[in-house]
């Protein structure tokens, strides 16, 4: 795992930039595997100005998203799938024919999307952290052989998505549904941004931490191309 400490946010989302346009150049035809959450938003927003300033192109892209709630309607406006139109889609030639993201409360849901990623090789996994070391919406205790699957959302992973519901814990979904640790750990890449003060903990359990299922992200340190993009306060813990 390679960590990069930026000096802010700003920069995080440049230097990651370069990551993931390095991978869209050299391959047309990537699979994306994208992540929700406001990490990486600034990723997403270099990412539209280099494409509106004609440098790059994603018409042959496709992408796989790590996870949606359980519960509420894809075009809820905060369900993932509005959450990715409006931050990324809606703004470069992806064709939203290729684009993915899981959705369903079944087992066969679940058996659908991960058969449709089986078919196919993430070139670069996005990722954000929780506070709680989650990664997509796999929780401390999720087994690192789980694949696509639904899950409870713990308390603190609901008292940080309530921000997106008025504030008002009840109205976030409780359930989501997400792509599997060994799922992710098949990308080719990963590319973990985390900023604020509030992932200082979680980052520096993923890096120095045992690995151990009750810190998801620390499994990455077993990934062969793990690159972290950290602005100061989030490395402060390091
Ligand atoms: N399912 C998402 C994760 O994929 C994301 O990494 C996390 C952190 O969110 P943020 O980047 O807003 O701190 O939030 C949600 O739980």
């Amino acid at each position: 795992m390679k960590i990069i400490v930026c000096k802010d946010s700003n920069e995080v989302a440049k230097k990651a930039y370069e990551v993931m346009k390095d991978v869209v150049v050299n391959k047309p035809n990537a699979v994306l595997g994208l992540a929700t959450g406001s990490s990486p938003i600034g990723l997403y927003n270099e990412m539209i100005a280099d494409y509106k300033a004609g440098n790059v192109s994603y018409k042959d892209v496709s992408s796989f998203n790590l996870d949606e709630y359980v519960g509420i309607p894809k075009d809820h406006p905060e369900s993932y799938e509005t959450f990715m139109h409006k931050q990324l889609f809606d703004h470069i030639d992806i064709n939203p024919a290729n684009t993915h993201l899981p959705y369903g409360d079944t087992q066969a849901d679940c058996d659908a999307y991960e058969k449709a990623m089986s078919d196919v090789s993430v070139d670069i996994q996005v990722l954000g952290i929780g506070r709680n070391g989650h990664i997509g919406f796999n929780e401390p205790g999720t087994s690192f052989d789980s694949l696509t699957h639904i899950v409870d959302l713990q308390e603190k992973t609901i008292e940080d998505n309530a921000r997106f519901f008025d504030g008002n814990m009840d109205l976030v979904p409780k359930k989501a549904i997400t792509m599997g640790i060994a799922t992710i750990m098949k990308a080719k890449k990963i590319l973990l941004v985390a900023t604020g003060e509030g992932k200082a903990d979680a980052v520096a359990a993923m890096k120095n931490g045992p690995i151990t299922e009750d810190m998801p992200a620390s499994i990455l340190q077993k990934h062969d191309d793990c690159v972290v993009f950290v602005d100061e306060a989030a490395a402060s813990k390091l």
